[in-house]
This record gives C-alpha cells, sequence and structure tokens, in this order.
C-alpha cells in the first residue's frame, strides 16, 4: 500500500538508535529529550491507528511535565478526552521499541489485531509544552501522522489539560465546549464568573478575568529553567516555596507544574513557616462544599473521594471519619484514579501532588439541570442546584487541570468566606517524607494492595513492616517510580522522625533491592 511506502521513506528519517528500550510509564514515555525523535514519530503512526479504530479524533501532546527541562515526553489522549485505554499501551510500547527494520511488521500487526479499516479517516490533535526540545518533537509526531495520511491539526504551545479538552469537544460536536484555545478561556471563566456572582471578590485569569481575580504571575516561561527549583512537584516534594519568589506572610499561592496539569496551593505565617495544601487538601475542601450542595438541593448522589497511597493518611481519616465520605485507593496515576471516579455519581479525584478533578455521572448532571430548571423547588434547593451546575461548568472533566481546579478552588473559598488558613486547619497532615533510591534495576520490586505493599524482593516488606513498628502512627511503602528511573519511597508519621523512617526505609531498599552508587545518607 502506498502509505507503507511514505513510512518506511519517512521513518528512516527518525531512526531509532540501536538497543534503546523505553517502557509507556505512568502517563507515557518520558526521558532525555535526545532520546525521543523515533518515539514521537511512531507515536504519530500511532495516535493515527488509534483515531481510524475509533472514528474519532485522538491528542498526542509532547510533554515531561513535571521533568527536569532536558526531558520530554508524549501523552496520548483518547476521544473522550480520558487518557489512552491501557490495552493500547502495550501496542504504544510494540511500536516505540521496535528495531528500524521490524517497524512495519509491528505496525501491521497492531492493524491486524485491532482490524482496523485502512481507508477510515484520521485526525490527530497535537500540542506542546514551553521545552525548548518541543517543536522538533512536536513536528515528529506531525510527520507520523501524514506517513500514514491522517490529518492534523498543530495547537503548538498550550496545557496539557487544554488538549484533552479540546479533543473531547471535537468528539462531541462542541457540546463540551468550542475546540479552541479562546474557547476553553471563555467556557472556564464564564463558569468561574457565574459561580461566583453572588460573592464580593476583593481578591484574573489573565486577560479574561481582570475584574474578577487579582492574579500576580511567576515564572511564565519567558526566561529560566522549566521545573528548576520551582514547579508543583518541587513544592510539594521539598515542602518549601519555590526559589527566588518573595511571598509575603499569609499571601495565598500556587504552583502548577510544566504541562499545568497539577497544582498545589501553600502560604507561609507570620513565623515564617511553610504550609503546604495540597492535592489531599484539595479533595477534602471540594468534596466537602459538594456534599454540602448535595444536601441543600436534597439530592440522593452517591459521592466519593478517590485518592492513591500517597494520600496523607489524615485526610483519609477525616474524610471517612468525620465527613463520612467514600474513600477509595488505587495505584498511582491518574488513569487509575478516572476510572474508580467514574463508578460515582459524584467522583472527586486527586493525587496528593495535586492532580485531580471531579467526575460528574451522566445521571448526576441530568438531576442537577432538572432541579436547576424546576420551578416548584423552595430557595434553598433551588440556590443549591445552580451552585452546583455553575460548579460543574468550571470544572475540566477530561483530567485534572491546575487551570480550573485552581478556579474551583477560588470560587468555593470565596463562597464559603474562607481564608487559606481557615482551610488549611481542616486537619493537620502527618508529618511524610518522600525519598527516591537508584537501584540497577528498579522492576525487582513488584507491588499489591494498590501499590502499599512489596511482593519482591523477598524480604522488603517484612523490613519495611519491623521499620514502621518503630514509630507511632507510621505507614511506608516503596514503589518503582513509572516517569523516572528510581524507587520512590513514601513515610509518614505522628512527629517529623517521618524522615529517619523514610531514611531507614531507603536503606532497606538499597540493600535489598539492588541500590547503585552511595547508601542513602540520613536526611539531617
Ligand atoms: C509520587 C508521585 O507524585 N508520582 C507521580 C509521578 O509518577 P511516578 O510513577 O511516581 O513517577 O508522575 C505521574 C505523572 O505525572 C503522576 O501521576 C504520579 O502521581
Ligand atoms: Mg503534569
Amino acid at each position: 500500500m502506498a502509505e507503507f511506502q511514505e513510512i518506511s521513506k519517512l521513518s528512516a528519517l527518525h531512526p531509532k538508535p540501536a538497543g534503546l528500550v523505553l517502557q509507556y510509564g505512568t502517563s507515557g514515555f518520558r526521558t532525555n529529550a535526545k532520546q525521543l525523535d523515533h518515539i514521537m514519530f511512531r507515536m504519530g503512526l500511532l495516535a493515527t491507528v488509534r483515531s481510524k479504530k475509533t472514528k474519532a479524533t485522538i491528542g498526542v501532546m509532547v510533554t515531561a511535565s513535571h521533568n527536569p527541562e532536558e526531558d520530554n515526553g508524549v501523552k496520548l489522549v483518547d476521544p473522550m478526552g480520558e487518557m489512552v485505554t491501557q490495552d493500547w499501551e502495550e501496542h504504544a510500547t510494540q511500536l516505540a521499541n521496535a528495531d528500524q527494520e521490524d517497524l512495519l511488521t509491528a505496525l501491521k500487526n497492531i492493524i491486524e489485531k485491532e482490524a482496523i479499516n485502512m481507508s477510515q479517516e484520521a485526525n490527530v490533535f497535537v500540542g506542546k509544552d514551553t521545552r525548548s526540545s518541543s517543536a522538533s518533537l512536536s513536528q515528529a509526531v506531525l510527520d507520523g501522522v501524514s506517513a500514514l495520511g491522517g490529518h492534523s491539526k498543530d495547537y503548538g504551545l498550550v496545557t496539557t489539560p487544554q488538549l484533552h479538552y479540546m479533543v473531547c469537544c471535537q468528539n462531541t460536536q462542541g457540546k463540551y465546549g468550542e475546540a479552541t484555545v479562546e474557547g476553553y478561556y471563555t467556557k472556564f471563566c464564564q463558569a468561574f464568573i457565574q459561580l461566583t456572582k453572588n460573592v464580593r471578590i476583593t481578591l484574573c485569569l489573565f486577560v479574561h478575568l481582570k475584574k474578577e481575580l487579582q492574579i500576580s504571575l511567576n515564572n511564565d516561561g519567558s526566561k529560566g529553567r522549566l521545573n528548576h527549583q520551582c514547579g508543583a512537584d518541587y513544592v510539594k516534594v521539598q515542602q518549601k516555596p519555590p526559589t527566588g519568589i518573595k511571598i509575603n506572610p499569609g499571601e495565598r499561592c500556587c504552583s502548577f507544574d510544566g504541562d499545568a496539569d497539577r497544582i498545589v496551593y501553600y502560604y507561609t505565617d507570620s513565623e515564617g513557616t511553610f504550609h503546604l495544601l495540597d492535592g489531599d487538601k484539595m479533595a477534602t475542601l471540594i468534596s466537602t462544599f459538594l456534599k454540602e450542595l448535595l444536601t441543600q438541593a436534597g439530592l440522593d448522589l452517591k459521592i466519593a473521594v478517590v485518592q492513591t497511597a500517597y494520600a496523607n493518611g489524615s485526610s483519609t481519616h477525616y474524610l471517612e471519619n468525620t465527613m463520612k465520605v467514600l474513600v477509595r485507593c488505587t495505584k498511582t496515576g491518574v488513569k487509575h484514579l478516572h476510572h474508580v471516579a467514574q463508578e460515582f455519581d459524584v467522583g472527586v479525584y486527586f493525587e496528593a501532588n495535586g492532580h485531580g478533578t471531579v467526575l460528574f455521572s451522566k445521571a448526576a448532571e441530568e438531576k442537577i439541570q432538572q432541579l436547576a430548571e424546576d420551578t416548584n423547588v423552595n430557595d434553598e434547593r433551588k440556590k443549591a442546584a445552580l451552585l452546583l451546575r455553575n460548579t460543574i461548568n468550571v470544572i475540566n472533566q477530561t483530567v485534572g487541570d491546575a487551570i480550573s481546579d485552581m478556579l474551583l478552588i477560588e470560587a468555593i473559598l470565596a463562597i464559603k468566606g474562607m481564608t487559606i488558613q481557615q482551610w488549611d486547619t481542616i486537619y493537620t497532615d502527618l508529618p511524610n517524607r518522600q525519598l527516591k533510591v537508584k537501584v540497577a534495576d528498579r522492576r525487582v520490586i513488584d507491588t499489591t494492595d494498590a501499590e502499599r505493599r512489596a511482593v519482591t524482593p523477598a524480604g522488603l516488606q517484612e523490613a519495611i513492616d519491623n521499620l514502621v513498628k518503630k514509630y507511632r502512627q507510621a505507614r511506608s511503602f516503596v514503589r518503582p517510580s513509572g516517569t523516572e528511573d528510581v524507587v520512590r519511597v513514601y513515610a509518614e508519621a505522628d512527629t517529623q522522625s517521618a524522615d529517619a523512617l523514610a531514611h531507614e526505609v531507603s536503606l532497606a531498599v538499597y540493600r535489598l533491592a539492588g541500590g547503585v552508587g552511595d547508601e542513602p545518607k540520613p536526611l539531617h
């Protein structure tokens, strides 16, 4: 076939370095940008085939999110704006790792296995982040799409959630909004204005919300290195503000990550102590707000919060015991949280690192809509229904979105008349620490129970259990990262002795799971 000849010709311009093997990680391929040109071309091919299979537009986002500037990566977006389905991750890995001369065979295998009708049209939306490597890598994706005769639309510089939104809008014939960057801003900013129109906010999303919300923007990408000593991941893991930013005591701040799908809030108090309000605190604020509104509206809808093992124990305890909200724990990676959240009428999901959103079932949206339009209900129920309707509109349900999450949090704080300090005191985080350990092959660690227990290597879980016993209110677990070549260690305890526990568990990993380099050193 003509298109296959084109592939052979074009793929030679995007050759695979011999011997390089990459795995589809927590959210796509991610590594040093120099190793990714062939991956991008091949993901262009795969997205085109996926588009033919689903008879819908597929998204390809070129970004390495919170990773260092020199890395890059790719995320695939399925028709409703969700992450690509897991069976296709396997196809992605096969295609990514096929030797140059076997590429056509690997592609034909996928086409055959998925019974793809190659005469079907294909459409692919492409976006990229601000990394210097992103321009040429997104061109490689576009080359892959055109090699198979697919149509593409290049959105250029967008956030990951914006690309998810575009794909969803396109495939729902505009029901979710208009598939343009302007349409995105208009939708979410208008929703914010509606949601907060009855509260006085002294407190803009850039040009769209000049009057409604005053924002001072730092690290806008015009200078400096992306994510370097700043960004949501830095603030969360280091438990400190971004370097070089002047923060006045009590001032409400938030940080996004490199592709703006994560957000964390923070402030420093008058003593200079740093306070972090992470994904768990956001899930708590949002679920409390929604539960109250559902009660006021008299709507019997099932609400749940979905977390991962990284959720602070205090947040889970507060949600289950004080708020009486159902909490579910899944493996790390938003694709896992997203799927569990879909099982509920209202599913609030957040990773502790600030990646999350809220999903409303179709039935829940309809009930809220009906109530908001019902002329026979009392004022309290009506008001709650209207607030719920406007809340739905401010949320990007396709994926966690730092911009939309920020608008939601700002609206809730304004409506409740709450300061960041008051929000912070809803519950107190257990002191906690996250560390990384380098090992020869992180795949030696296999986990179970939503990654909370290690099954291999032998003796590791036992060692962790024995260490945890020495501390009060303690919990620790280890898992191989899906985005970096490291093993992650998490520990929490009733005091900052969580640092010592995290260090001891790191040593156990180093000794039992083939640590490389120097032994992990204590933190203090
Ligand atoms: C502890 C942690 O924050 N892990 C992050 C990180 O995954 P790892 O598999 O842990 O490297 O990146 C993922 C993609 O952004 C994100 O979903 C996840 O929560
Ligand atoms: Mg990100």
